[in-house]
């Protein structure tokens, strides 16, 4: 069966699985408290009966390993009587552990008769023989740590002979005896091994490891992939200790060799280095699944004609118990339906940074119909595809490429089916070649393959290509020249950890934080909580792309209010105010009208002292009468969060607004809803800040529900 690649593309190394990997790694080495922690912050779940059999295996391993063998046999002997008796080597090993205790500590007399009563014994065996002259060479030296057979003084030997316990305690357990990770690289090591027997010209590279059940290998080679599904079966051979050549050689066949694979374009580097001009906007391409085939088949008991002898009864009968649809036509298998691609708002995601170097989405196709052509009762449906789903950011904004907005993915569990898969094809009962003309002639759906068989084809999936734009969500949006303190603002009410410090755009994309409930507004709003972004610095020109540009002003535009922080120590404060209001304004005019708090900031300095009565005046006096809730209330001026359908609307082509732009000048807009002066350094006068920011946000709710009524 030739292997589809498209099945493989969107194998990706997903989160359950690296924690499985870990899970299985701690439970092996018994890291019993990383384990529960682990547990605890994954959520994932416990492993049946393990602490037990843990605490046992800990306790066992460490005598080892601190050379108490002879309390590491009595503990194994009560896990499992039988267990070193049938693992002769093993016992051998932990007894001579022993013996080199006894070495090391001197007690030349009590080694040689341990020796000669407990280990010689297993020197009846050919297979000790070596092993059991090596220990005995010990007592030959004064100072056996500078003997040839060092080695078997060391904690290196003990960990190695820990090792082989904790394997065969494990399996005795009916347990792994492997972590997955060990499986994994057995595997990949037994998969190169072979490919480089076979001569492959170009060193193979693991592309993606899927751990689970039957872990899938893909290792690009050149420009071809072979894809070794059942590698769990390899790692369970390399197990065994009987991989071979000839075993894999059976995989491989029974893959084949898939076509070229789309070469993964490696990180750019401007990815790296400058990741906020890309972590809000990404164009991708999804493709559904194309549909399963169906497949032509034939009747059993074609023969007709002759008397029906008892065999064709019986195949008669049977024929009667094929599912039929109410009009009594036979109901015929058909192909699997190919996988639909969604993409969901998911919590865990931060920015579209990933989709910068994977750019293609391909759900699985549908299974065929599996058929060797002759119709029986057994024969299914080919399996429907999974739904191929692609976590965004909440915040993202789905448009096709260059067209209409899909959806705005705005809060935790929104999604959008993006491209359908294609329909399974139809299985068709043979006729006679007159009779296939005819039904060809009659269909669309059917076309001949290589081996003008007659296939009823599967439809085939849709190909979509989008953008994601990225708009952050939050209540409050933080502006202000670089430097004036947003981040550390944002720091000192919420939990967020933004990078801080005192040169300008140390802030390159938003940064997010929650503020607590307001308190004031009873016990059934004091647990909401609002976010606040705190954006890059902006300058005077950012509109003309100067400083960080006014791109990630778009993060505003979820917001209800502003905060505007100023540097009150700096040279000219009302200024550095006035050009951030007329960034925004040039920017998008809608941005003045939402309610603001003007935060003067770095009270602490001795400088500010002064100045700060007068500064909080004259910004409190820039602006219209009319408050924000007034315009927001008024029919005229409606105050609207501008939809995601006016994203790409550009200011300087759409009539009213560059009217806006234009015409009215920032004194025209509404005036702070207060201005307060803090030190969010020193936390001076935060409570009276934050009770400002709340009635802002109040404010603003109250005149949505307004508008609402
Ligand atoms: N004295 C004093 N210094 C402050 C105060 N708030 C912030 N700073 C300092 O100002 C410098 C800049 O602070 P940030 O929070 O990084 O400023 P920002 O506005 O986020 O800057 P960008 O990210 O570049 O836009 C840091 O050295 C802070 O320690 C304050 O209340 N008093
Ligand atoms: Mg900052």
């Amino acid at each position: 069966m030739d292997v589809d690649p498209r099945h493989y593309d969107h194998v990706v190394i997903n989160d359950n699985d690296i924690h499985s990997v870990v899970l299985s790694y701690l439970v092996h080495n018994c890291y019993k408290d990383t384990m529960e922690s682990f547990i605890a912050c994954t959520g994932m779940k416990q492993p049946a009966d393990y602490i037990e059999d843990m605490e046992k295996r800990k306790r066992i391993l460490n005598f080892v390993l601190e050379g108490k063998a002879l309390k590491a046999i009595e503990l194994t002997e009560q896990l499992a009587l039988d267990l070193l008796e049938k693992n002769k080597e093993l016992h051998f090993d932990l007894l001579s552990l022993h013996f080199v205790e006894l070495v090391c500590s001197r007690k030349c007399t009590e080694a040689l008769d341990f020796a000669q009563t407990t280990l010689t014994p297993f020197g009846k065996m050919d297979k000790f023989v070596d092993k059991l002259e090596d220990f005995l060479a010990l007592l030959a030296y004064d100072e056996p740590e500078k003997s040839p057979m060092f080695h078997l003084l060391s904690l290196e030997y003990r960990q190695h002979v820990a090792d082989s316990l904790n394997r065969v305690i494990l399996a005795h357990a009916n347990l792994p005896s492997y972590t997955a990770m060990e499986r994994l690289i057995q595997q990949a090591t037994v998969v190169r091994q072979y490919l480089s027997q076979e001569n492959v010209k170009v060193t193979p590279r693991i592309l993606n490891i899927h751990v689970c059940d039957l872990p899938i290998i893909l290792l690009e080679v050149g420009i071809h992939c072979i894809v070794f599904d059942k590698a769990l079966a390899l790692g369970k051979m390399c197990n065994r200790g009987s991989c071979n050549y000839k075993d894999i050689g059976y995989y491989t066949i029974k893959c084949r060799i898939a076509k070229a694979k789309e070469t993964s374009p490696s990180k750019p580097a401007t990815l790296i280095k400058e990741p906020h001009k890309h972590f809000d906007q990404v164009i991708i391409t999804v493709r559904s699944g194309d549909g399963g085939h169906g497949a032509v088949l034939s009747m059993p008991n074609q023969k007709g004609g002759k008397s029906q002898g008892k065999h064709d009864k019986e195949k008669t009968r049977r024929k009667s118990l094929y599912k039929r649809d109410f009009d009594g036509s036979l109901i015929l298998p058909m192909g699997g339906h190919g996988g639909d691609v969604v993409i969901y708002a998911d919590e865990g995601k931060d920015t579209l940074l990933e989709f910068h170097t994977k750019s293609r989405y391909n759900a699985k196709r549908g299974g065929n119909v599996d058929s060797t052509g002759v119709f029986t009762s057994q024969l299914h449906n080919g399996l429907a595809a999974p739904t191929l789903r692609i976590p965004v950011p909440i915040g993202t904004v789905v448009k096709r490429k260059r067209g209409k907005l899909l959806a705005d993915l705005a809060n935790v569990g929104d999604e959008i089916l993006i491209a359908r898969g294609g329909q399974g094809g139809i299985s068709l009962l043979g006729t006679t070649d007159r009779g296939r003309k005819k039904m060809m002639s009659l269909t669309t759906n059917v076309m001949r393959d290589d081996s003008d068989k007659v296939l009823a084809l599967g439809q085939p999936g849709e190909e979509v290509s989008l953008e994601l734009i990225l708009r952050v969500v939050a209540d409050v949006g933080l502006v202000g020249l670089p430097n004036a303190g947003k981040s550390t603002l944002l720091a000192a009410i919420t939990l967020a950890k933004p990078d801080i410090a005192d040169y300008p755009f140390t802030t390159l994309m938003p940064n997010l934080g929650r503020l607590d409930g307001d308190p004031s507004l009873g016990a059934e709003m004091y647990s909401s909580e609002a976010t606040l972004a705190d954006l890059p610095g902006l300058i005077e020109g950012a509109h003309l792309g100067k400083g960080l540009g006014r791109n990630f002003l778009r993060h505003l535009r979820r917001t209800r209010v502003l905060v505007h922080v100023v540097d009150a120590a700096a040279e000219n404060p009302v200024n550095d105010y006035l050009t951030v209001k007329e960034e925004l304004r040039m920017y998008n005019p809608d941005y003045l009208e939402r309610p603001y708090v003007v935060v003067l900031n770095k009270i602490d300095l001795p400088k500010v002292c002064d100045r700060l009565p007068s500064l909080i005046e004259e910004i409190s006096r820039i602006g219209s009468d009319r408050t924000s809730s007034e315009v927001e209330t008024s029919p005229d001026n409606a105050f609207k969060l501008r939809s995601p359908e006016d994203e790409n609307t550009d200011i300087s082509t759409s009539g009213v607004l560059e009217k806006d732009r234009k015409d009215k000048q920032i004194v025209e807009y509404p005036r702070p809803h207060a201005v307060v002066g803090v030190s969010v350094l020193k936390s001076m006068r935060i409570n009276e800040m934050l009770k400002e920011i709340r009635a802002a946000l109040r404010k603003c709710r109250d005149s949505t529900q307004a508008l609402e009524l």
